[in-house]
């Protein structure tokens, strides 16, 4: 099955919020454990025990693991196989972008076969050049898993890069949802793009756009799900919205409840 065939069916099974899996001091503390290796692993794979049946897609961010050097590297890996064992999809956040050989081995690390950190997406940074992702593109098509590309990132200083004009005259943003959009016939529709869902002009058109798209911003940045359809107009349909702290940052007690009111 393709990525976007096992998205489609999750978000059908279990509706279309994305939970990030952010284990950042503060959410460590909100849920009551020591900012240690130890808390990492309780607060994320807490995360995915309460709500692995129940969410379609988690998003761990790998920032919060990668402080804790091979040991939270390893509760990464944990995590990534809890949500698979879940029967949820994950989106590993890594933002990843280098040129050819470089990305090959990070293409390798994320989506090849039995890698210890495969993931069924990943996110990535186009700044060397969308086309510098292609050994990204290829694995995941090879293994039916899905990526996402930054456009127009949700924080407000991202518009000076992602809204400056290019030699063709559109946007950078609209230029990397164009050339995604180039490529997903030949990819099965995996090639995703981030669109931040706080901004009230995008400074790019994805009305038409063909891939996934990856909406971060809610509740702890300021957006609602309610502004999704004023961002994303005609494009809605294809819109996973993300939120992090919203969900997991009142501690154990109140992650369901705060994942079915943002869901509702
Ligand atoms: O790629 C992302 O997920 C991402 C892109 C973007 O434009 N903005 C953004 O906030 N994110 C990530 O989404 C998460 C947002 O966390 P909350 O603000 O707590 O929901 C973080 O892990 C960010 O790194």
């Amino acid at each position: 099955m393709t990525y976007r065939q096992r998205l489609g069916a999750a978000v059908s099974a279990r509706g279309n919020l994305c939970v990030g899996i952010d284990p950042m001091p503060s959410v460590l503390a909100a849920w009551g454990v020591a900012a240690d290796v130890n808390g990492l692993e309780r607060v994320a794979r807490g995360i995915v025990e309460r709500l692995g049946t129940r969410a379609a897609v988690f998003k761990p961010q790998s920032a919060f693991f990668e402080p804790f050097g091979s040991a939270g590297i390893a509760v990464l890996e944990r995590v990534l196989a809890d949500i698979r064992e879940a029967g949820a999809l994950s989106i590993l956040d890594v933002k990843r972008g280098d040129i050819g050989s470089s990305m090959d081995g990070y293409a390798t690390a994320y989506l090849a076969e039995g890698a210890p950190l495969a993931a069924d997406a990943i996110t990535l940074s186009p700044y060397l050049g969308v086309r510098t992702l292609t050994p990204a593109f290829e694995l995941a098509k090879v293994h039916g898993r899905g990526i996402y590309v930054l456009a127009r990132t949700s924080n407000p200083g991202g518009g000076h890069v992602q809204g400056a004009i290019t030699d063709a005259g559109t946007s950078v943003a609209q230029h990397v949802l164009d050339e995604l959009d180039r490529l997903n016939p030949e990819h099965d529709g995996l090639l995703g793009a981030v669109l931040g869902a706080t901004h009230h002009d995008l400074g790019c058109d994805p009305s038409g756009f063909t891939g996934s798209i990856l909406a971060p911003g809610i509740g702890a940045q300021g957006a609602t799900m309610g502004d999704l359809a004023r961002t994303f107009g005609a494009a809605l349909g294809n819109v996973l919205p993300t939120a992090s702290r919203q969900v997991i940052g009142g501690g154990p007690e109140e992650l369901f409840s705060r994942f079915e009111e943002l869901l509702s």
